[in-house]
């Protein structure tokens, strides 16, 4: 797991090429003004599910490495968790483009993130 994903606090719940899940609890460290989990936190749980999934979909040993990322932020993660669901739209050579829907307890959409992530084996 990448290091700023533990910090985070981002646990994995399923781990697939298929698809990856994970959640990230509420908490007031993590919150903006209006009381929700601030956008960055959003992001970063999105990103961890997403580079994960595109890993899974690439070559043996392939580092995943985001290159471009598009959030909507829809309505507020108020309390309890954030649960996010990564899945490859399209795997390529060297980069695959991933969709992350991220629900709410009551299982609303709150923030839909699609992502480029880089899948290349590093050099040495
Ligand atoms: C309020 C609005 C922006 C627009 O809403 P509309 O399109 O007009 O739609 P609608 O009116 O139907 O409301 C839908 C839902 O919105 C909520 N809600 C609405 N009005 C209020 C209100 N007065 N007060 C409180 N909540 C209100 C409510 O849940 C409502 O659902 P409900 O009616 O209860 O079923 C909404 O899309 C939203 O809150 N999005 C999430 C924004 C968010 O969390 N951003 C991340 C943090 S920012 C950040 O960290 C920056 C950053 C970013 C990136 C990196 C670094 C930093």
């Amino acid at each position: 797991m990448a290091p700023y994903a533990r910090t985070l606090g981002v646990r994995f719940t399923a781990l697939s090429a298929e698809g990856v899940d994970a959640e990230l609890d509420f908490a007031p460290e993590l919150s903006t003004v209006g009381g929700g989990l601030h956008g960055g936190a959003l992001m970063g749980l999105a990103d961890v599910a997403s580079a994960v999934c595109a890993a899974l979909n690439g070559p043996a040993g392939a580092v995943p490495a985001t290159t471009t990322s598009t959030t909507h932020f829809l309505r507020p993660v108020r309390e309890g968790a954030a649960y996010a669901k990564a899945r490859v739209l399209r795997v390529g050579r060297d980069t695959a483009v991933v969709e992350c829907d991220i629900e709410d307890d009551r299982r609303q959409l709150c923030t839909r993130v699609t992502q480029t992530v880089s899948i290349r084996v590093p050099r040495d």
